[in-house]
Formats: structure tokens, sequence, C-alpha cells
């Protein structure tokens, strides 16, 4: 079953005069094991296409469907669980909770879902080991820096047995070698069967990626391999 399913979607934001057509008749399925790399220019849509994946939008048209669920005949509370236990978002902007620290923060869909608090918190911890920010674990976010607080969402994404990943820039704060480090970690989650989408500019950061999908004016104008030449495929675009 494929973890991703977007059927014909299509999504205006506003009405009338100021309606935006974000996405356009978006066909679209991700596979467990796949790493799918988003890329596109400003305002192509890359980020509707996120939020429309993880549930936080809903489509004008079309369906969306994780692993064999339509997001749209859940209850509000229901999509809630299925976000929490099905979808790990990276947010551009991290979306740390600021009264938490960086542990509680990774342990708290653990906690949400009714695992108790010490085994939650563990395993919060292996999780920041991973990515390298445990030293951190009792700050506050505004403690941190912005790399660590991206490594730190990064955690919080990957915990549990979240098998959808999805990243809005995932690198965009990090130095080279920890932004290798952290698709690393995302691409190694997907070997292991989750399915991840991660929207980049970085044409290194796509090269991770199983397959890049090109977006233009709310359209897929282009679905390749990345290898052997991103490059290449980058040639014409304007990014
Ligand atoms: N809430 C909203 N209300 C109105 N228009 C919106 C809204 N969200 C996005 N848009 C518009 O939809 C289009 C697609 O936006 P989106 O943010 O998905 O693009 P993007 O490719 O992620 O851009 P960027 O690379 O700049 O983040 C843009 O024209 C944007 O202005």
């Amino acid at each position: 079953m494929s973890v991703l399913r977007m059927r014909g979607v299509t999504r205006i934001h506003g009405e009338g005069d100021g309606a935006v057509t974000a996405l356009s008749g978006i066909d679209f399925t991700v596979e467990p094991g796949e790493l799918v790399a988003v890329m596109g220019p400003s305002g192509s849509g890359k980020s509707t296409l996120l939020n429309l994946a993880g549930g936080i939008d809903h489509p004008t048209e079309g369906s969306v469907e994780v692993e064999g669920t339509d997001l749209a005949s859940l209850t509000k509370s229901r999509l809630a669980v299925v976000r929490r236990n099905h979808v790990g978002f990276v947010f551009q902007d991290y979306n740390l909770i600021p009264s938490l620290t960086v542990l509680e923060n990774v342990s708290l869909p653990l906690e949400l879902d009714g695992k108790r608090v010490s085994a939650a918190r563990e395993e919060a911890m292996h999780a920041l080991v991973e990515v390298g920010v445990h030293h951190q674990a009792d700050k506050f976010p505004e403690e941190v820096s912005g790399g660590q607080a991206q490594r730190a969402a990064i955690a919080r994404a990957l915990i549990g047995p979240r098998r959808l990943i999805l990243a809005d820039e995932p690198t965009g704060a990090l130095d080279t070698t920890t932004g290798m480090d952290i698709l690393e970690t995302i691409q190694s989650r997907c070997k292991d069967g989750a399915a991840g989408i991660m929207v980049t500019h970085d044409a290194r950061a796509a090269g991770w990626a199983d397959r890049i999908l090109f977006l233009r004016d709310g359209t897929i104008v282009d679905s390749s391999d990345p290898l052997p030449s991103v490059d290449s495929l980058l040639e014409d675009f304007t990014l």
C-alpha cells in the first residue's frame, strides 16, 4: 500500500478575485522506502503540497490518502491522532513549543499517545542522540542555536512509528556536514520502510532522494530519477 496517495488534488486559496490556485490536478504517490524531493520556484505550491500530505490543509478538489485512509473522511480529533501516529512533520520554523525543554518537545507526541513518561523520555533521548543534540536535552528552544533547534525538530518528526516524514527545507539552518548527517538519518528511516517527502531548493539535498518532483505554477512538470545528474535536470529551472 502506498504511504501517500494524492488523486486529482487541487487547492485554491481564497475566493473570488483574490483566489489563488496553489495546486492543480496533482496525482502523486509515495511508496514505502521512498524519499522524494520536491523542487520548484517560489510560489509553485511546494509547501501547499506538504501541508495537504500532512492533513494540515485540505484540498479544494481531489483526495489525499495516508496509508489507505482518506483524510477527508476523518473527524478533527481522529485526524489529529492519524497525524500524530503516521506523520512526522519538520516545519521550516521548527515549531518547537517554547515552554518545553528540547527533550520534552521530542517526547511529547509519545506522551500524548499514552506512553509512560519515563519510557517516552528514554525514546526521545535516543532520538536526540541520533541527531546529535542530546547535550541540549534540558535546554529550552530559545537557548539553543537554529541548527540545534532544527535537529531537535527532526528528532521529533522521526520519533515513534511514523511512516510518512514530511520536511520543509530540512537542511536550511545547518552547516553542510550536519545537513548531510540529517539527510542520511531521514534517508535511513525511509530505507527502513517509511516514506519521505522533502521540499528543498538545494540540489545536493535533492541528490539524497530516490526521485525528484518538479512543480511549476501548481502542477507537476517533471518527475525524475535524481541520478546521475541532478544539475542537468535543473538546467532550465529558475530556482
Ligand atoms: N493561505 C494562503 N492564502 C492565499 N494564498 C496562498 C496561501 N498559501 C499559499 N498561497 C499562494 O499559493 C501559491 C503557492 O504557495 P506555496 O507556499 O505552496 O509555494 P512554495 O512553492 O512553497 O513557495 P516558497 O518556495 O516561496 O515557500 C502562492 O502563489 C502563494 O502566494
